[in-house]
């Protein structure tokens, strides 16, 4: 597969080595400032870049016809409007707030775990995400993806950074040296805790993810997710 690399920092670099080692042939590394960009050449283009810059990169490539992954995360905002312009031109895309193989397992663990707790009006929800100071948006998108999993399954309605009330999702999220994500959940009443947490160890998970994502895709038109890739349904 010819992979086009949208953003060639730490994740760019990180999906090179395990796209290599697939078998795969990276024919470009489009970072900022890039000019002629070469879609001719391009089975796929995987975005792991700024949030400023990802929604340029997704629908330059939707308007000449190249599938998407984005592991972007903080541009959801314009998320529909990628959506739209992805169906319009008949192309195909992923994104994902985390594609690791173990978030995503964790984001059913956490689903599963709401459902069975909005049943206990006791308990008060918590979560916290902690990245490496480098880290440009907060919270996470991994943290979003299950506060959200969190809202569809129980009474909260919404989440908020540092924020209390009655069905408000507080997040915090701290900045530390190199850490590559931890996610954790809190579910706390009066006689107890119970705490879920995922502990990515390094990068390669995500990278990993994002090449599966990228091979799943070939030959595929319309909107995907981790879910229908990994078959999580
Ligand atoms: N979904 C996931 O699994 C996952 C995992 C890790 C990181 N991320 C996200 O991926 C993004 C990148 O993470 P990173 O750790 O590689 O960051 P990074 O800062 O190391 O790399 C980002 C790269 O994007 C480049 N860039 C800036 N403007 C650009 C443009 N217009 N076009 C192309 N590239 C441009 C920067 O020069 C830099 O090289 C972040 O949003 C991060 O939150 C997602
Ligand atoms: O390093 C980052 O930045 C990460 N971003 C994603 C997020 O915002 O959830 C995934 C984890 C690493």
């Amino acid at each position: 597969m010819r992979i086009a690399l949208f953003g060639y920092g730490k994740m760019g670099k990180m999906i090179e080595e395990i796209a290599q080692k697939r078998g795969h042939e990276i024919v470009a590394k489009v970072d900022v400032g890039a000019e002629d960009i070469d879609y001719a050449s391009m089975d796929v283009a995987i975005d792991f870049s700024t949030p400023d810059s990802a929604f340029e990169n997704i629908t330059g490539c939707f308007e000449h016809g190249v599938p998407v992954i984005c592991g972007t995360t903080g541009w959801l905002d314009q998320y529909n409007e990628a959506v739209d312009l992805c169906n319009a031109n008949k192309s195909a895309f992923i994104y994902a707030s985390n594609f690791s193989l173990g978030v995503n397992i964790f984001f059913e663990l956490n689903a599963h775990l709401a459902k069975m707790m909005s049943k206990l009006n006791k308990y008060k929800v918590s979560m916290e995400e902690i990245h490496h100071t480098q880290k440009l948006d907060a919270p996470s998108g991994t943290a979003i993806t299950l506060a959200e999993g969190i809202i569809n399954n129980t009474a909260y309605t919404s989440w908020q950074l540092e924020a209390s009330g009655e069905k408000i999702i507080p997040i915090t999220s701290k900045r530390e040296g190199m850490v590559p994500g931890t996610h954790s959940i809190c579910y706390e009443s009066s006689v107890d805790s119970i705490e879920i947490k995922h502990t990515a160890h390094n990068r390669e998970g995500f990278a990993l993810g994002a090449v599966i994502a990228a091979e799943w895709i070939q030959g595929k038109t319309g909107v995907f997710s981790m879910k229908d890739v990994l078959n999580l349904s």
